[in-house]
């Protein structure tokens, strides 16, 4: 059953994420060592499924909650996780409802959850455990020493996919000032994009789940994944052929498996490029220019906008001269100096990356 006010799993791990009272209350019950079961969400549905213990209705703080667990029952707290509004409670929900759990405090709090809709939590004593029923499943709250482990496992694969995608970037630029692109190349860089994009979902959720012992740790994804969905919608926007849009090949990537995600040919499928089973994948393409000048330190966007549009591909762009360039809507003398000297800069430097 589902309820209007039901919070996602990933906001309820921020609201016991560590930092929070809630979460310093639960560290609390689990170094005393007792068990709890509190309810996140209080209505007229908790209220019809409570029985016994007593009403209140006084500020969360992390030392009441403790205390208020020492006694039999159950605790149920504001959806906001700012007051408590019962304690000491027997819950009696449905018992109709399935339950996967053994014992009577985890089955309980798995069916209050399904039929209130509220996330429930439960801390076992017998197994030491935090347990957090939302949307239908079972998340165990693992100590933050164990989430930052993995994290940092997240980070360094993360590292090493980014400084791949820059060197494999810094390369597609080349290419295209050579016009010498294929689909393979525009398909590897749209591949590692994803990769990185996924990677970083992950950590994201992890860095949720670690609250204040996760702030280094999300400072340091940020530069990592800093500016890296522009990178990914200029390429789209060079590339994908004029009946496709973004919003379509990020659709499509989303059902791609990680195994299938290793397969250029899919990659190039997803993009609508390399005929209709992405096979070709030496087939040449021509940009349409906006990636490159997305390089161009000091050109604002919506230039770099007008100038691809006007001629539609950056072989265009790079034989015009600075009148030409001029022609364009919003494109004054300065800013046509600054597009012709960052493309020079830029082919200069992939030739010296080349040769030099
Ligand atoms: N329906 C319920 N409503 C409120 N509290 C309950 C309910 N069922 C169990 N509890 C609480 O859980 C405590 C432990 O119950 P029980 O030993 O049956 O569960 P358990 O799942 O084996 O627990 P644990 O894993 O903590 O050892 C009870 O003393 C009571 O405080």
């Amino acid at each position: 059953m589902t309820n209007a006010h039901a919070r996602s799993l990933r906001d309820t791990l921020a609201l016991i994420a560590p930092g929070t009272v809630l979460r310093d209350g639960l560290e609390r019950i689990l170094r005393g060592r007792t068990g709890a079961i509190i309810v996140l969400g209080f209505d007229e549905t908790v209220e019809a499924i409570s029985s016994g213990g007593f009403t209140l209705d006084v500020e969360l703080s992390a030392a009441r909650l403790r205390e208020l667990s020492k006694m039999d029952g159950a605790v149920v707290i504001d959806r906001d996780a700012n007051r408590i509004r019962l304690a000491n409670v027997q819950l009696m929900p449905n018992s109709s409802i399935e339950t996967s759990e053994a014992g009577m405090r985890h089955r309980t709090a798995e069916r209050v959850a399904r039929q209130t809709g509220y996330p429930v939590l439960s801390v076992s004593q017998s197994m030491q455990i935090i347990s957090l029923y939302v949307d239908g499943i079972r998340h165990v709250i693992e100590p933050s020493e164990a989430i930052l482990a993995r994290t940092n496992q997240a980070l360094a694969i993360l590292e090493r996919y980014t400084t791949r995608l820059a060197r494999t970037s810094s390369g597609l630029d080349t290419l295209e000032i050579e016009d010498m692109v294929t689909v393979r190349d525009v398909a590897t860089v749209l591949q590692l994009l994803e990769m990185v994009r996924r990677i970083a979902s992950d950590i994201d959720d992890y860095v949720i789940e670690l609250g204040t012992d996760g702030r280094l740790l999300a400072l340091q994804h940020e530069e990592l994944t800093r500016g890296l969905m522009a990178e990914r919608e200029f390429l789209l926007s060079d590339y994908l052929p004029a009946d496709l849009d973004t919003a379509t090949v990020d659709a499509r990537l989303k059902w791609v498996g990680a195994p299938a995600l290793l397969d250029l040919a899919m990659v190039a499928r997803s993009m609508g490029l390399g005929g209709p089973d992405g096979q070709d994948l030496d087939a040449s393409l021509s940009p349409r220019g906006l990636r490159l000048m997305s390089k161009i330190p000091r050109l604002p966007l919506v230039t770099a906008r007008e100038i691809a549009e006007h001629w539609g591909s950056l072989q265009g762009i790079l034989g015009a001269t600075v009148e030409e360039l001029q022609a364009v809507d919003g494109v004054g003398a300065r800013r046509a100096r600054t597009v012709r000297d960052g493309l020079s800069r830029l082919a200069e430097a992939s030739l010296i990356d080349r040769f030099g």
